[in-house]
């Protein structure tokens, strides 16, 4: 378990603890389906992990529509004791409760703007996730919102992805196209913000 994607032994349990939290307030309110829990480890923290890798060193990370935690926690924990600093933006005020739980539990360093996207502070972010959030055109304008100059958007999609591609304004990004680890059908789209110089 504790060479599954070059992840150390304190990294899991801090993994470990989070989803011990999350099963808990999991039948309260709806952080995850309660199905997906089957497969918590592929569906979820592997899923997350995956975006970490792509990214391996940026100073701001801001995750939008956060939820439960995923993958914005799952980030959190993996970049523990680095100069990253995530910002979780999700509206829901019992989710941003739950997440700053956890923050708080694993002395995370990390923040939660229980507020809309469309209108929390531009987070001027290195790198922006977002999963499970919105079709690519409507999720475009989020991210352009929060990302800085030169950033990266590392988005996970499903198989729609090409259609999505197809009716989005790409203008100002250049984009790649990885095969998702855990998803066969899945992928993690890149969008690099280019510079409008030169
Ligand atoms: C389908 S869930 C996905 C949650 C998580 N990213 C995941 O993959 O499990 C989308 C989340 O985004 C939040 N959300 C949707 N629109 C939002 C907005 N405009 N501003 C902030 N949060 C939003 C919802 O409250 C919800 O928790």
């Amino acid at each position: 378990m504790s060479e599954v994607m070059g992840v150390s032994r304190e990294t899991w349990q801090d993994i470990g603890r989070y989803e011990a939290l999350l099963r808990t307030w999991n039948s309260r309110i709806q952080l995850v389906s309660p199905s997906s829990l089957t497969e918590w480890q592929t569906r979820h923290v592997e899923d997350a992990l995956q975006l970490v890798d792509i990214a391996p060193r940026p100073r701001r990370w801001v995750d939008l529509g956060s939820g439960g935690g995923l993958p914005g926690i799952v980030v959190a924990i993996a970049f523990r004791g680095s100069l990253t600093r995530i910002t979780m933006i999700e509206s829901d005020q019992r989710k941003a409760t739950f997440l700053r739980t956890v923050c708080r539990t694993l002395d995370l360093d990390a923040d939660v703007l229980a507020e809309r996207i469309e209108t929390a502070p531009p987070q001027a972010a290195d790198i922006v996730s977002a999963r499970a959030l919105a079709p690519l055109p409507r999720l475009l304008p989020l991210v352009r919102r929060h990302l800085a100059p030169g950033g990266t958007a590392i988005l996970p999609k499903g198989a729609s992805y090409r259609q999505e591609l197809e009716e989005s304004d790409l203008t100002g990004f250049d984009h790649e196209i990885l095969p998702s680890r855990t998803s066969p059908d899945g992928v993690v789209l890149c969008l690099h913000a280019v510079s409008r110089e030169g």
